[in-house]
């Protein structure tokens, strides 16, 4: 030390190190000053936003429901503010600021985040997770119309997927009755799960899988580990240095790791069992659908020979639609329990459409419009994707007159839409008859208003399949069974919050409507009696 500093004068060392301290402090201020909420810049001002603290920003402030926390923010600084999550600025968007982000604005609202957890999702190669370039353009194109062939795309794909639809609810009230002959009360989440991951496997890979069957229940079992990593607001994609010593967060993301690597090891099983056996004069399902496509779409591109884009595909699909409708199916089963006077009013009017010796199906729709109201409402009060996976900005922008860099984080807050009070009267009540006319009409203006499909470039590529099922399994349930709460255990609408809202444990019990293949007789006293016991 001393041979580099002889000769060197004391005053020009102290002037040399002044000025690189005073050099460090202007760079911070400037930054600090540039980064802040609702900083000016010369063109726009940022967004607005609270105090963030070092280092973890605002997440302490999070709690256990963000929505709620940003719907709160969003009253004191609007529909655009911006928050500061460890080491990240995010905007976040409620209200009208999200049609003007992701529709008008599409492009610039429709990257993905380089977060840490996303690199797990189906290796890297995931198209909801993966963000914008030229091959996620075609990849999503083909990802769509796929999944529509396999489903809504005309009559015939429609009826064949009736038909999966269908019976695997047939499957599972069987079980949801032994299971209730057995015990009086049961817990039906595990049933729903294998029920709805039973239907895409059925579309995806062509076999269904018993409820027995652990190494199934062990791959779709997980959803709730997986949805808190990749939900927004996820503590270890803003903090990733807590991955690197022991700690809650290290552990939670070791069992993410865990469990993406066992998923995407059972997809991968699949397409390569696809792969030895496929003839291309006869697609069997979804996966020799895109094992066709997607391959001639990489060749096309000139991408890296062999790469398999097949089985991220499939794991997409298959990991995106088990998660999502199963979790709606709980949220269903859940308030036709916690209000029995509406489990009632959808079996009269499914009574009145379908007679006894037939299931309800796909023709029926136009003239269910109880239960279509009764869905739209269970979308709208649960909100159980409450925030879309999370955005990025792909260009410097602005919205709503403030300017957002390229690169930021964007937060879509759908549940600010769902429980606005200028839109819904009396949000937090559930009443499906609010999108119903006078005349008991579905009101396509309200449902439309709805939103947890997300909207524009990366609008949820499953939302006319998922509305297709979820009618076939209200109309069934409705027209099949008849629901009880376990009175000693009472519902609540508590959940534990991820990218879907996961709803706490609850017990039911479930009785055939048909006993003896006669309709139960539901006269006004019983549906009284039963309303008081159900409290
Ligand atoms: C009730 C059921 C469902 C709900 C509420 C739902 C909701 C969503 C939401 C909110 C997103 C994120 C959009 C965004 O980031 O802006 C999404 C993306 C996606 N969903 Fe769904 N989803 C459901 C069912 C399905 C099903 C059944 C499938 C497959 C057949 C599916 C496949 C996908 C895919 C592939 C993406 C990624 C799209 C992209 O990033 O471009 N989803 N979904």
């Amino acid at each position: 030390m001393d041979v580099t500093l002889q000769g060197i004068d004391p005053a020009a060392l102290r002037a040399l190190l002044f000025g690189c301290v005073s050099l460090l402090l202007s760079l911070h201020v400037w930054r600090w000053i540039r980064l802040r909420p609702g900083s000016r810049s010369r063109s726009a001002p940022g967004p607005p936003g609270p105090f963030a603290w070092p280092v973890i920003g605002n997440a302490a402030q999070m709690g256990g429901a963000p929505h709620l926390y940003f719907a709160r923010l969003a009253q004191k600084y609007g529909n655009v503010f911006q928050i500061r999550l460890g080491s990240r600025t995010v905007v976040v968007l409620n209200g009208d600021s999200i049609k003007q982000a992701l529709i008008k604005q599409g492009l610039d609202f429709a990257g993905r985040p380089d977060f840490t957890s996303f690199q797990y999702v189906s290796n890297g190669d995931s198209l909801a997770f993966g963000t914008i370039t030229d091959w996620w353009k075609i990849h999503r194109k083909v990802v769509y119309s796929t999944v529509r062939m396999f489903s809504t795309g005309n009559p015939q794909t429609k009826r064949t997927f009736e038909g999966h639809v269908l019976s695997e609810i047939q499957e599972l009230l069987q079980v949801f009755v032994d299971k209730s002959a057995q015990l009086r009360f049961f817990q039906p989440l595990t049933y729903l799960v294998v029920s709805t991951a039973n239907i895409m496997s059925a579309l995806c890979f062509g076999r269904r899988y018993s409820y027995e069957d652990e190494e199934f229940r062990q791959v779709v079992g997980r959803n709730d580990q997986f949805t808190q990593t990749v939900g927004a607001g996820s503590i270890v994609d803003v903090m990733p240095w807590l991955q690197y010593f022991p700690n809650p967060i290290k552990t939670i993301f070791e069992n993410f790791k865990e469990l993406n690597r066992e998923f995407n090891q059972f997809i991968r099983d699949k397409v390569t069992e696809h792969r030895k056996t496929i003839q291309s004069s006869s697609i069997r399902d979804m996966t020799d659908a895109f094992i066709v496509s997607l391959d001639q779409q990489r060749d096309k591109s000139g991408l890296s020979l062999g790469k398999d884009y097949v089985s991220p595909t499939m794991g997409d699909i298959f990991g995106a639609s088990q998660d999502t409708l199963s979790t709606a199916e709980q949220w269903i089963v859940l308030i036709l329990v916690k209000y029995p006077e509406v489990q009632r009013r959808l079996q009269q009017e499914v009574d009145k459409v379908v007679d006894r010796g037939r299931l309800p199906s796909i023709q029926d729709q136009p003239r269910l419009p109880y239960v279509m109201a009764f869905i739209y409402e269970i979308m709208r009060f649960t909100s159980f994707v409450p925030l879309t996976i999370p955005h990025c900005t792909t260009a410097d922008t602005s919205i709503m007159g403030y300017t957002v860099p390229k690169d930021t984080v964007i937060f879509i807050n759908q549940w600010s839409i769902n429980h606005d009070p200028a839109l819904w009267s009396h949000p937090e009540t559930f009443d499906p008859e609010r999108f119903l006319d006078q005349d008991g009409v579905l009101n396509k203006d309200l449902t439309s208003s709805v939103l947890i499909f997300s909207l524009g470039k990366r609008r949820c590529v499953g939302e006319e399949l998922s509305k297709l099922q979820l009618f076939l399994f209200v109309a069934v349930l409705a027209h099949q069974c008849h629901i009880t709460a376990d009175p000693d255990r009472p519902p609540s609408l508590e959940y534990l919050y991820g990218l879907t809202l996961k709803p706490q444990a609850f017990f039911i019990s479930v009785s055939l409507r048909d006993r003896d293949g006669a309709s139960r007789p539901e006269t006004d006293e019983e549906a009284r009696v039963e309303s008081t016991s159900d409290q």
